[in-house]
């Protein structure tokens, strides 16, 4: 589904260059879900910046089912916008918007039908348990619904792939466990490919698999968890 071979990047910081990924091999198959686990500063941003097609300025190769990631900013809104959702550790809910608008947003993009816009984003929000919170805007809602209502966009418009950066670090337990089951559960069910940054052993213990970066590698050794 994805396979990204050798990438680096750097950061130039002042006349100082910071190596964030020092030339990273993965692939990733149709459904799964992966959690890409490492210490704070090993990279984890970098990569999903750069599988998400949020960054295009690195070496390296990167495939979507077998097409070249694209390398012009025209292609890359396009294909995000059709191919891919995210989830964000602080939600970034449009704040202005209704829980309905901002699961519809995606569809706006995409250029769906206002009739069809309607049933896939109610069905969405049902999907997560929200059906009764159409109408509330973000700043009524508590921290696991808002997370909710992010899921519930990053999935409506059927993406191949959803990136997700610590989804779950903002929540208490409670609410993290259901924001897991949720994302474990729709996923299956709609076969979509889950890449998630996590420093939470929950989240990752529920992932198919893990990828662990340290120093901008990837480590073979097992991580382990001081939870
Ligand atoms: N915009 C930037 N300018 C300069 N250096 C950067 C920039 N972004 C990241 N870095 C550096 O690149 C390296 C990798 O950072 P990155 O944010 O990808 O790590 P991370 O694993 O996501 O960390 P965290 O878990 O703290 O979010 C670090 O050394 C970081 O300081």
């Amino acid at each position: 589904m994805l396979s990204f071979s050798d990438i680096k990047k750097d950061y130039r910081l002042g006349s100082q260059t910071v190596q964030a990924l020092g030339g990273v091999n993965g692939e990733i198959h149709p459904g799964e879900m992966v959690a890409l686990c490492g210490p704070s500063g090993s990279g984890k941003s970098t990569l999903l910046n750069i599988l998400g097609m949020l960054d295009m300025n690195y070496q390296g190769s990167a495939f979507i089912d077998g097409t070249p990631f694209p390398r012009k900013v025209k292609e890359a809104t396009a294909l995000r916008r059709s191919s891919l959702g995210f989830v964000f550790q602080r939600f970034n809910l449009i704040p202005v918007m209704t829980a309905f608008e901002n699961v519809a947003y995606p569809l706006t993009l995409n250029k769906f039908s206002t009739k069809v816009k309607k049933e896939k984003a109610e069905q969405m929000l049902a999907k997560v348990g929200l059906e009764d919170f159409l109408q509330y805007r973000p700043e009524r809602l508590s921290g696991g619904q808002q997370q909710r209502v992010a899921i519930a966009r990053a999935l409506v418009h059927q993406p191949r792939l959803v990136i997700a950066d610590e989804p779950t670090a903002s929540l208490d337990s409670h609410s993290a466990n259901t924001i897991i089951q949720i994302m474990k559960t729709l996923g299956h069910e709609m076969g979509t490919t889950f890449v998630i940054a996590t420093h939470d052993p929950r989240m990752a213990s529920q992932c198919d698999r893990h990828i662990n970066l340290v120093d901008g590698l990837i480590s073979t050794e097992e991580i382990q968890w001081n939870a």
